[in-house]
């Protein structure tokens, strides 16, 4: 029993020296994350999979307070990344400072009974300071915009760095990834395909029936009945709800959306390091239909978005579903311009 525990401790003691030998001579370059809102629900798990993620070198995390914990905590994690907490408005420039990729999860999650837009006038104000800071101390970086709502938080992003001079929306993405993720989960379950193997696009906005999943491009194409699409579709519109009531009260979707957001985090590292075809859907500034932010599928590259890929053939149920989300995501979008403008 003793020899086989001590083997084994062996073995683990060969294997870490390996790992640290591996990180030594790793080829990635220096990458800043920075996580604004790490304290939060999903701040939290979000910072451990960015400490996970072998191509970030430095994790810099930010919060109101609570981040020395989180910070001290992640720290101890024997992956590459070295970590810093920040907290209080006065360190919010030296988190941010050299950051590549900025990832805000800051702002008020939905209780039962709410929408997304309800959220609107506390994370207004808050995401509008935030990318303030960002234009100020770090005008390059790509900025993976998570705060609700994000069908009116892209757009203040983007007036707040339009009026700082930095703007360029090559740099700008709303995070939809949970959209993709959960519509991918959904379809797969129905279909009975392995979930690894499933991709669905999905485009418009991050709201309700903004959310427009498109299963006639899901790959694989499993044989499902309209009925069984439309319900899928309400489902993947829905999620953020079930979440929230299922939480009764205690947030919303917040281990999801970690991983959600650490997967396209790690998709815009990728692309900065040069690593070909990298696709992600993403609500980005778009000219795909005659709204001027819409989400769909992007290619990410060295300067952040390189190509925005079109919508393709769209089914009747889906070109339905398009043509209604439009008048809400409109809404929403100029809702935000017009805070931005107004509260400049
Ligand atoms: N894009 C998406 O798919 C999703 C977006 N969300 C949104 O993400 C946001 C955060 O959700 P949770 O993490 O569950 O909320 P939470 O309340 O658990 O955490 C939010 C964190 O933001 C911090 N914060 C507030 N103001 C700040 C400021 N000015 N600077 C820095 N940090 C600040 C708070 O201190 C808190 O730690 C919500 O708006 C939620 O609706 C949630 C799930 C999915
Ligand atoms: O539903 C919410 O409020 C949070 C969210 O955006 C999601 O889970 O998709």
């Amino acid at each position: 029993m003793r020899t086989q525990m001590l083997r084994s401790v062996q073995s683990a003691s060969k294997s870490s020296k390996f790992a640290i030998r591996n990180y030594a001579s790793t080829s990635n370059p220096e990458r800043k994350v920075t996580v604004l809102g790490a304290a939060g629900g999903i701040g939290q798990p979000l910072s451990m999979l960015m400490k996970l993620n072998p191509l970030v070198s430095t994790l810099s995390l930010y919060d109101l307070a609570g981040t020395p914990g989180v910070a001290a905590d992640c720290s101890h994690i024997n992956t590459r990344a070295q970590v810093f907490g920040y907290a209080e408005d006065k360190e919010l420039g030296k988190a941010l400072e050299g950051s590549d990729v900025v990832i805000i999860p800051a702002g008020v999650p939905r209780k039962p009974g709410m929408t997304r837009d309800d959220l609107f006038n506390i994370n207004a104000g808050i995401v509008k300071n935030l990318c303030t800071a960002v234009a100020k101390y770090c005008p390059n970086a790509l900025v993976n915009m998570i705060s609700n709502p994000v069908n009116s938080t892209v757009p203040i992003a983007s007036e707040v760095f339009k009026k700082a001079g930095t703007y360029d929306p090559k740099r700008l993405f709303g995070v939809t990834t949970l959209d993709v993720v959960r519509a991918k989960t959904f379809y797969a379950t129905k279909a009975g395909l392995p979930v690894e193997e499933v991709n669905v696009p999905v485009v418009g906005g991050h709201a309700g029936i903004t959310i427009l999943p498109l299963f006639s491009q899901a790959h694989p194409q499993a044989n499902l009945s309209e009925s069984d699409i439309e319900k899928l579709t309400k489902r993947t519109q829905d999620g953020g709800t079930e979440v929230v009531e299922a939480k009764a009260g205690k947030g919303s979707a917040t281990l999801s959306m970690a991983y959600a957001g650490a997967i396209f985090a790690d998709a815009c590292l990728k692309g900065l390091n040069g690593v070909p075809d990298v696709v992600e859907c993403s609500f980005v500034e778009s000219n795909v239909t005659e709204l001027p932010f819409f989400a769909s599928k992007v290619r990410l590259g060295k300067n952040g978005v390189e190509e925005i890929y079109g919508l393709g053939t769209l089914s009747d149920y889906e070109q339905k579903g398009l043509e209604a989300l439009k008048v809400e995501l409109k809404a929403s979008i100029e809702k935000g311009i017009e805070f931005a403008r107004k509260n400049n």
